[in-house]
């Protein structure tokens, strides 16, 4: 039995993507960054804390955790806080290329493994309105860096190099191949 310890919509639908049977029950953490702690440990971190908590609740089970944050200048950008946030993170991303990181989880008992990948984002250049147009469609609220390049964001985005389904939040290659070393088979039909 596979659970995603994720309360992400977008988790959801990425694992359902690749044929994976899972349950979802939602890891509820403190999400707040440690002092100096660079954004892989930090993303690293959060995927296995989720996995845990969730892995403690059904001894069994192979939990996936994970975490997405966007990067930039080095400094992690989580969800906005409000709207005026939410502005102020689109106007330092617009016109210039920045890092989503996100990190898979997988625990199973004491067995543990723990995978980030980056992708490059380019943005372009956004006028004001632009941004506070897009922050007014609430998409940016729940998302790290307050974009969704699966929806109304994809018009934000110039070019990405890398894995898609790792901005959304989840790398699909990468996880199906963790979920193999656990034997967890994708594909499932029926
Ligand atoms: C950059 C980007 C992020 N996001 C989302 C993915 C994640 O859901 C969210 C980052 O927050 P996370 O804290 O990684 O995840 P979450 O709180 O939504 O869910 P959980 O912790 O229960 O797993 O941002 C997009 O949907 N599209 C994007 O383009």
């Amino acid at each position: 039995m596979l659970i995603l310890a994720s309360g992400s919509p977008r988790r959801r639908e990425l694992l359902a993507q690749i044929g994976v049977r899972f349950e979802v029950d939602v890891a509820d953490i403190d999400e707040t960054p440690e002092a100096s702690e660079v954004a892989q440990a930090y993303v690293e971190r959060l995927a296995l804390e989720k996995a845990r908590v969730v892995a403690a609740r059904h001894s069994d089970a192979v939990v996936l955790g994970a975490d997405t944050s966007v990067i930039i200048d080095g400094e992690i950008l989580g969800k906005p806080l409000d709207e005026a946030d939410a502005a102020t993170m689109l106007a330092r991303l617009a016109g210039r290329k920045h890092q989503v990181l996100t990190a898979v989880a997988l625990v199973n008992g004491e067995r543990a493994l723990v995978r980030s990948i980056i992708t490059q984002v380019h943005f372009r250049s956004l006028s004001e309105e632009e941004i506070q147009c897009y922050v007014a469609t609430g998409e940016p609220s729940d998302k790290a860096g307050s974009y969704g390049i699966q929806g109304f964001g994809a018009i934000l985005v110039d070019a990405i190099e890398g894995s898609y389904s790792n901005v959304v939040g989840l790398p699909l290659t990468e996880t199906a191949a963790m979920l193999k070393e656990f034997n967890v088979p994708v594909w499932q039909v029926g």
